[in-house]
């Protein structure tokens, strides 16, 4: 795992003050960072157009253009002259180098976004604007210098952003960089760090960004076992009975022992899926809400008021009668839409989704912090897992998930883990991880999967 800040001010304070480094040389740091990655990975000669902005952001790009002076064929474009102390000292030094400026933009190997970094504090004016569009149009490799100019602190694009191909952050992750609306622009992200490695300026944080490493696979190590050691999964199947069968697959095929879908009717299951008509006696996990539509609302009272691990999904997010289970350790996986619902069901916030995506990991705090014992998941780009104070960030998903059936598919994947006693937070960082990174595994057409591919590579992990 590692950290996310919302700023990383006080790191940089604590360069300072600590460890007696200097703004310069955080910004040395800064701009070699940037030079190692294109001579590591651009032949010497290449033309790179460096654009910079009049603040610190700019002075960076300055800094990064005296670096590759001569070995490259740098081209310095400042629109806005320089205005911030740094970028003025960087600036004489690159002159003092005989470096000259250029007036325009023009089509070079790799363009370099230093215009604005964690400093854009108001909507980008004409000039800006034309500049971020110009850049986007050129068929170059892109680098963002801290974060893509026009995405602000907070990863809202208000009105457009730098494609990057490759963001170089400086210091430590900013939570701007993972929010939906930023997914698009950043690009591969890599850190720089400020002159001391960053575990040592690095301080504690409550939102984490997951690897690869934090999945916990339900792999069987004991050879003495029999399928009750694994767990007896309940599904509810409500009237669109394929949502709660997918879950159920899911789940079978990631390692609980038993799966039964409860459901009034008799309907078509595979033969290893077994239908009940109530809950079983040795119901380990339940999965409720996906696909349920209008149910018996005090069967479901029934169901939700037993103390079995449970997922909540989908219909149920809109329904009342699920605000006392929030007091209790329950998992909740709602989409953008069904998190506004459940919200305002909350009490909490009366918004939009669009007004949830600009502020997605503010609304998940606001959740959590009312409903401690919950772990809620909430769908998307990258999705957040939030529990008490702390928030996980899975930024491996990619569209290929757009698709009907991929939620209902992680329901049975945490569902599955609950069944083998996981607890609710790592049975859902587990299954979220390994539902994306199936999906990034999926080797077809990027439009072409169907739950049960996802299933498949869930299998292969
Ligand atoms: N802190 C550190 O130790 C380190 C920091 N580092 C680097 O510093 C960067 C932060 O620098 P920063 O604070 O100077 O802000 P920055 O992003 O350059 O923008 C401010 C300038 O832009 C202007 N401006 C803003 N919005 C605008 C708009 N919409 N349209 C037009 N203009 C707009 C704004 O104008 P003003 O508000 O003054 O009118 C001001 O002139 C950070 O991202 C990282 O790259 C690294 O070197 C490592 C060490
Ligand atoms: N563009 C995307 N990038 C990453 N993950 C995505 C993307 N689109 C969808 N997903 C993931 O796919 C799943 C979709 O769930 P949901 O909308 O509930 O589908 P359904 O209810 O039809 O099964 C979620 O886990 C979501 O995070
Ligand atoms: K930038």
């Amino acid at each position: 795992m590692q950290h996310i800040y919302y700023e990383v001010g006080s790191l940089d304070k604590k360069c300072y003050e600590k460890f007696a480094l200097t703004e310069d040389i955080l910004m040395e740091h800064a701009a070699s960072s940037i030079a190692r990655f294109i001579e590591e990975n651009f032949e010497k000669k290449s033309s790179v157009l460096i654009v910079c902005g009049p603040g610190n952001n700019g002075a960076d790009g300055l800094a990064l253009g005296r670096l590759l002076y001569k070995e490259y064929e740098v081209k310095l474009y400042l629109p806005f002259g320089a205005k911030s102390q740094m970028a003025k000292l960087q600036k004489n030094r690159v002159e003092l180098l005989g470096l000259t400026l250029h007036e325009e933009i023009s089509e070079s190997d790799i363009v370099v976004d230093a215009l604005f970094g964690s400093g854009l504090n108001k909507d980008l004016d004409e000039t800006s604007l034309n500049i971020i569009n110009t850049l986007n149009q050129l068929n170059t490799y892109k680098i963002a210098c801290d974060i893509p100019s026009g995405i602000n602190i907070k990863g809202q694009v208000n009105q457009e952003a730098f494609y990057a191909d490759t963001t170089i952050t400086m210091g430590a992750l900013k939570v701007a960089l993972f929010n939906d609306e930023a997914k698009d622009y950043v690009g591969k992200i890599e850190v720089a760090n400020l002159g001391i490695q960053r575990s040592i300026y690095e301080e504690k944080t409550n939102i984490f960004l997951l690897e690869k490493e934090d999945m916990n696979l339900p792999l069987r190590n004991k050879k003495n076992s029999h399928k009750g050691s694994f767990g007896h999964l309940n599904v509810i199947a409500g009237c669109k009975k394929g949502a709660g069968i997918i879950a159920a697959k899911a789940a079978f095929g990631f390692g609980a022992g038993l799966v039964s879908v409860v459901c009034h009717e008799d309907i078509d299951l595979p033969y290893h899926i077994m239908q009940t008509h109530f809950l079983s006696d040795n119901c380990t996990a339940i999965a409720i809400g996906m696909g349920l539509g209008k149910y018996e609302t005090e069967e479901i009272k029934t169901i939700l008021a037993k103390e079995i691990p449970t997922i909540i999904d989908a219909d149920l997010f809109y329904e009342e009668i699920i605000l006392e289970k929030l007091k209790s350790d329950v998992v909740l996986t709602p989409h953008p839409k069904e998190f506004c619902a459940l919200l305002k069901l909350c009490e909490i916030a009366d918004i939009s989704v669009i007004q949830l995506q600009k502020d997605r990991f503010e609304y998940v705090s606001k959740f959590c912090n009312k409903y401690p014992k919950v772990t809620l998941l909430l769908k998307g780009a990258n999705v957040l897992i939030g529990k008490d104070k702390e928030i996980y960030v899975n930024s491996f998903g990619t569209s290929t998930l757009s698709k009907g059936g991929s939620g209902d598919v992680l329901s049975g994947l945490i569902a599955s883990l609950l069944a083998q006693s996981y607890n609710s937070l790592d049975a859902a960082i587990t299954a979220n991880l390994a539902h994306t990174l199936a999906a990034k595994n999926y080797k077809k057409n990027n439009y072409s999967l169907i739950p049960s591919d996802l299933v498949e590579e869930v299998k292969k992990l």
